[in-house]
């Protein structure tokens, strides 16, 4: 398998949408269109949040994040997901199965706080902090500061759609509590005689994905099926995955920068006119590799259907079928009840 060198994914500043001033209002209508146009064609592209957070915060997360990884495994298993709702916590290195494959890495998930938490149901138990100095503060920083930005990168992605302010008010009500899951990852490099993954090929499952990681080149990779140009230009390292054609793309970190990507209940809102990606990371250089994904999800309740908006853009052939609705949390209830249960990993489908 060879993957293009460049960083083909296009780059959106999210600058215009942090304020409301009227003379940034073409600014924001580029960004919108940017925005829907990546997509229509990628569902992946960077994000440059430089105007919105100091590039030193998400480096020190990084550095908190090595802090705990290197801890002894006795401590980092004190922590283990088995302790509470089999989501939030600790899973060891290769502890997570991807498309049958243990994934090569070890990670700590967080989410959403929930009233009365009750570790015995699938997703209801408590977020286990590590006693790092400083981690869980920082990390509830993050927190906030993502979840904010997941609101305005909505917003913007309304406008590309051309929604009216009325039906952004509906979907604005469909994430302003959003179930976020945080995941702190950590990669030793792939050992070179292995033909595994350090994640497994997958699409992410909610609504919109911020990926903060550090400065490790050729480590993500996203696969492009769709623009045939890309696929042309650069014959020689088309791939095939099932029975789709394209091409792997490096989607190395780029700074001031997170890569974001769009889940599956976007393929919902948009009846299959936006589509969420394979991606998958390779990690085989000499460097232990850290990567936080945050994911902005819709709220636990939000009834994920159609939206009136992408439906006027789509082609009449394409609108003959409705993507089925889902209320987020059974969909999500379903996808981790699986998790530990069937033998399934968390990125499975
Ligand atoms: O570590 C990365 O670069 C990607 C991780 C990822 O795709 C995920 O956790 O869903
Ligand atoms: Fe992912």
């Amino acid at each position: 398998m060879s993957t293009l060198k460049a960083n083909a994914l296009p780059i959106i500043d999210i600058a215009p949408f942090l304020n409301q001033d009227s003379k940034d209002a073409k600014l924001r209508a580029s960004t919108a269109a940017a925005l829907h146009k990546a997509c229509i064609e990628y569902g992946f592209f960077y994000l440059d949040i430089s105007a919105y957070v100091d590039p030193a915060v998400p480096e020190h997360l990084t550095q908190l994040g090595r802090q705990f990884f290197a801890l002894p495994q006795e401590e980092k298993d004190a922590l283990s997901l088995k302790n509470q709702d089999y989501a939030r916590g600790y899973a060891r290195l290769k502890e997570n199965v991807t498309n049958g494959k243990a994934d090569n890495h070890e990670g700590i998930d967080f989410y959403k706080p929930v009233e009365n938490p009750d570790k015995t149901r699938p997703l209801w138990g408590e977020n286990q902090w590590p006693t790092v100095p400083g981690f869980r503060e920082r990390y509830e920083e993050w927190t906030d500061k993502m979840k904010a930005l997941g609101l305005i990168v909505m917003e913007a992605m309304a406008q590309g759609l051309g929604m009216t302010p009325e039906e952004w008010e509906d979907l604005r009500k469909q994430v302003d509590d959003s179930f976020w899951v945080m995941r702190v990852i950590g990669y030793p490099p792939l050992p070179n005689d292995e033909d595994g993954f350090s994640c497994g090929a997958h699409k992410d499952y909610g609504c919109l994905t911020f990926l903060y990681a550090d400065p490790t080149p050729s480590a993500l990779q996203v696969f492009s099926s769709r623009p045939g140009a890309v696929v042309l230009a650069y014959p020689s390292s088309v791939a095939q995955v099932g029975s789709e054609k394209g091409v792997w793309i490096n989607a190395d970190p780029i700074p001031g920068c997170v890569v974001c990507n769009i889940g599956e209940m976007w393929e919902i809102w948009t009846n299959g006119l936006y589509r969420s990606t394979l991606h998958q990371v390779v990690h085989r250089g000499s460097n232990y590799r850290v990567s936080i994904p945050f994911f902005f999800e819709p709220n636990f309740e939000a009834d994920v259907k159609p939206l009136a908006a992408a439906l006027r853009l789509q082609e009449p052939e394409d609108r003959k079928e409705y993507r089925k609705s889902v209320v987020y949390g059974d969909f999500l209830m379903g996808k981790v009840s699986n998790n530990f249960a069937g033998g399934k990993g968390k990125y499975d489908s």
